[in-house]
């Protein structure tokens, strides 16, 4: 079974939500992403979405921009992407979504990519600007591979294609928890749970919401509206302000936002 499954299936019968941690492979090296993403695992995260640096990240904000960007500097590339994550597995079972843009896979090789982060111990892939109607190729190729393939869901969404994309989603749904770009410091809007309602009656996908999540408070009401919470701009500040102590620093923060997670 892929873990990603698994992983929702434990939760669901012990009735908890699920907490989802961001950070970029290779921020701000190998060997230290490593021992981060080793720590959210430690720590009681359910799942790690790592995203592969890009030079172009249209839809991230400042902070994950940055963080691409140091990554690239200490030498991240795909490959080494992927070796981050044979690396991780190696010790953990955590599952992993990698997250990126259409650009660097072509570059690496559509196929290539699929085959190579399913053999590295990737479980999900979340390619940011493929649309579901020019997924068909790469959905097939996913499967192949028993990768699940997630799928975001805007509030600016219609609802004709909240269905379609509901209809067909695999391992967890990705609901954004507002317009903009990731990071940026408003309160994810009170309607949240509307936005869940709007795509429960569709699906028997796990909803985890993302998107300016930062503090326990959050994290709790997310929690009570979804099946999961996902928070990745303010795990990355962490690793930002704290190079020297990057996996300290972050499991110091994640802590509380856990714990705000499991008692919704
Ligand atoms: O940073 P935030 O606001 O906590 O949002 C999650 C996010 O970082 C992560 O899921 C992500 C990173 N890059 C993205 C681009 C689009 C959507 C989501 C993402």
């Amino acid at each position: 079974m892929n873990r990603i499954d698994a992983v929702f299936q434990q939760l669901r019968s012990k009735q908890e939500k699920a907490f989802v941690a961001y950070v970029a492979a290779g921020d701000p090296s190998f060997d230290v992403s490593l021992e981060v993403i080793r720590t959210i695992a430690d720590a009681g995260a359910d799942v790690i979405e790592l995203g592969l640096p890009f030079s172009d990240p249209l839809a991230d904000g400042i902070v994950n921009q940055m963080a691409a960007d140091r990554a690239l500097k200490a030498g991240m590339n795909t490959a080494r992407s992927l070796d981050l994550i044979r690396e991780f597995r190696k010790t953990h079972e955590t599952p992993i979504v990698l997250f990126t843009y259409l650009n660097p896979v072509f570059t690496y090789g559509f196929e290539s990519f699929h085959k190579d982060a399913a053999a590295a111990g990737a479980d999900g892939i979340l390619l940011l600007d493929l649309p579901p109607e020019e997924a068909a190729a790469n959905k097939d190729l996913a499967k192949g591979e028993g990768l699940h393939h997630i799928r975001l869901i805007a509030p600016t969404t219609p609802q004709e294609r909240v269905e379609l994309l509901a209809k067909d989603a695999e391992g967890f749904i990705y609901a954004l928890s507002r317009t903009g770009v990731t990071g940026g410091h408003g309160a994810p809007s009170d309607d949240i749970a509307a936005q869940v309602a709007r795509i429960t009656p569709h699906t028997q996908t796990p909803i985890c919401v993302g998107f300016g999540i930062s503090n326990p408070e959050q994290a709790s009401m997310v929690a009570k509206a979804g099946d999961g919470v996902i928070v990745g701009s303010a795990i990355v500040k962490q690793i930002e302000l704290n190079p020297e102590r990057a996996a300290d620093a972050v499991r110091e923060f994640i802590t509380p936002l856990i714990e705000a997670t499991k008692s919704a």
